[in-house]
């Protein structure tokens, strides 16, 4: 369990201060992933920083299963340290040595007994599906390869907490979705805790159970998935389930509606439309699976003249949430 309370990191810039985290909280269960999503000097790379305490918090407190890394001492530290694996968007392997080396290297650092290094190297390699490449050199592996290889590193020290920034960036869609794919495995059966940074919405729509979207050094929207993605006209919602941009036909009213879960199997946008005599058009749609659940985001234009609000009314008696389609809705 990852938990992260009241955290504020504050630069100095000559006589200027730049508030970069400004008192972030957040919880992410032990097995669980969580996503931290935000746009370009929101925060990120700060929070991953001050996580492993590689930059000092200005105040607040890190702790992972309940040991406070923000008080450690040097020691302590250290040892905290190595209970959170990281990972980024490149590898960083040592060009000089072999897959297996790579990935002995923290054990080295901790003096672990040579024949053990070894085999827990070899084990590690296996478990991220290298088997056989011991002994490539990463002049020799694919982008993804390397990436299973710096995985295997994260995980020598036998860490609880896995972080990882950016860790698919660099990657094709197919090498991408065998990582998110292996990173999912790997929490599961380790029962790690993982946190990733990224500014991709696929990998939080791929492995995430709970997303927190960083803005200015804030959290400004957190929830589950499909908590977030059910929010309809929240930015999360909007990012998780996009609509393409669509011209209205005519002047009709246009609405935007949201449904999940069983309703979205349900005609229940037909029936509506018989029970109010109305010509529906949809004008954009998507429909997807987050966490288990269906949703479907549909814009929909009501003939010219037609009022909107019985409509409106019925659908949301029906659970499904609606709003008038606004500016930002495109
Ligand atoms: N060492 C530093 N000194 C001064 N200001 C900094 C420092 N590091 C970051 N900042 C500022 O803190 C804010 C947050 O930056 P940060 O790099 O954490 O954002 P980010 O979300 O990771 O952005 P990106 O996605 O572009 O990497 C920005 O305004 C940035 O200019």
């Amino acid at each position: 369990m990852i938990t992260v309370t009241d955290l504020r990191k504050v630069y100095r810039q000559g006589n200027r201060e730049v508030v970069a985290l400004d008192g972030v909280s957040l919880e992410v269960p032990k097995g669980s992933i969580h996503g931290i999503v935000g746009h370009s000097g929101a925060g990120k790379s700060t929070l991953v920083r001050c996580l492993t305490l590689l930059d000092a918090p200005t105040s607040g407190s890190v702790s992972i299963n309940g040991a406070e890394l923000s008080s450690a001492g040097h020691q302590d530290l250290r040892a905290a340290r190595r209970r959170i694996g990281m990972i980024f968007q490149h590898a960083n392997l040592m060009d000089s040595r072999t897959a297996v080396q790579n990935v002995a290297h923290p054990l080295e650092i901790v003096k672990t007994p040579k024949d053990r290094i070894r085999t827990r190297a070899a084990e590690l390699l296996k478990l991220v599906g290298l088997a056989g490449f011991e002994n490539a050199y990463p002049s020799q592996l694919s982008g993804g390869q390397k990436q299973r290889v710096g995985i295997a590193r994260a995980l020598a020290s036998d860490p609880d907490v896995l972080l990882c920034d950016e860790p698919t960036s660099a990657l094709d869609p197919k090498t991408t979705d065998e990582i998110l794919a292996l990173i999912k495995d790997l929490t599961a059966r380790l029962g790690l805790t993982v946190l990733v940074i990224t500014h991709e919405m696929h990998v939080v729509k791929r492995i995430c159970d709970s997303v927190s979207l960083l803005a200015g050094g804030r959290i400004v929207e957190h929830g589950k998935l499909r908590d977030v993605a059910a929010n309809l006209g929240s930015e999360l919602s909007r990012t998780l389930l996009p609509l393409p941009a669509a011209e209205p036909l005519g002047s009709g009213a246009v609405l935007e509606i949201l449904y999940s879960g069983d309703r979205a199997s349900e005609p229940m946008l037909t029936s509506a439309a018989r029970r109010f005599d109305l010509d529906l058009n949809v004008l954009a749609g998507s429909v997807e699976t987050l966490a288990g659940t269906q949703f479907g985001h549909l814009r929909i234009q009501l003939p010219d003249g037609a009022d909107p609000a019985p409509l409106a009314a019925y659908l949301e008696d029906q659970g499904v949430s609606v709003r008038a389609a606004g500016k930002d809705a495109a």
